[in-house]
């Protein structure tokens, strides 16, 4: 019973994940698809309030995901949580994360660039779904049911014990370290009409992104030990070939 349970609760986490994700992908876009988009949400407060609530909300959205993540906390909050469901819990945190970041985010009024209707703007739409075909791919990569917590609730349910992570480097992890996150800069950057709201959201996530890198990275080496340095050195970070780090000393 508790198995099943495990099971129907990681696939719950799994669906509201999805769900939360696609108001994600069209917020980004301004497509009037879910309940807010980065240029249509609130409105109506003075600049340095909008401003100072959306850094809020990245700054948040950015710790939750930062701390649920690091070894030292999953450790002791599993002695709550059971290990089988620990993944879907964070996936189920950063969901509700996600949709608070999206549900209150503050639109502020003004664009930097409006290529809308001019000939570069299927180029630009071309870029930004190419970013989001990147990170989905990657998530396969690395491995998808893992990543969202479904693994640990099925072999849980099967009485498997779940393998240990593998360093991968398939694909995309052949030329950069992190496709998954130069998935998400293409489709937050890559925007026909860049409006200060949607300059906010791409800059506030992408610096939250090159930290998440310097976290994950700190936790890769020291799990990985020897073999992650090395990859690292030989692999780019985001861009083929740029952010090699020094090779070990042998
Ligand atoms: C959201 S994924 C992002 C992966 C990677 N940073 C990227 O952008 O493609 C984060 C998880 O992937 C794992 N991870 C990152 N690089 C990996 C690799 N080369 N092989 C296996 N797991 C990896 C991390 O340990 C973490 O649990």
């Amino acid at each position: 019973m508790q198995r099943i349970l495990a099971l129907g609760y990681a696939l719950i986490a799994y669906l509201i994940f999805f769900a939360t994700f696609l108001w994600l992908i069209a917020f980004v876009a301004d497509f009037d698809l879910g309940p807010t988009t980065v240029n249509r949400a609130f409105e109506g407060t003075g600049l340095g309030q909008a401003i100072f609530t959306d850094l809020l909300l990245i700054a948040l959205f950015g710790m939750q995901h930062s701390l649920m993540a690091r070894p030292v906390f999953k450790e002791s909050w599993t002695k709550l949580v059971p290990p089988s469901v620990e993944r879907s819990t964070y996936v189920l945190a950063a969901s509700a994360m996600l949709a608070i970041l999206l549900g209150y985010w503050h639109t502020i009024p003004g664009s930097l660039w409006d290529f809308r209707g001019a000939p570069i703007e299927p180029a630009i739409w071309v870029l930004f779904f190419v970013g989001w075909t990147v990170l989905f791919v990657s998530t396969w990569l690395i491995n998808h049911f893992e990543l969202f917590g479904l693994q640990q609730a099925w072999f849980h349910g099967r009485e498997r014990a779940t393998p240990p992570p593998r360093l991968r480097q398939p694909l995309f992890y052949r030329y950069v370290r992190h496709p998954l996150y130069l998935g998400f800069i293409l489709a937050f950057w890559a925007t026909p009409h860049m409006t200060y709201s949607h300059l906010l959201f791409a800059g506030g996530m992408t610096v939250y992104i090159l930290i998440g890198i310097a976290h994950e990275e700190r936790d890769l080496v020291s799990y990985f030990g020897r073999d992650y340095e090395e990859y690292r050195a030989r692999v780019g970070m985001l861009i083929p070939g740029i952010g090699r780090r020094a090779p070990p000393a042998a």
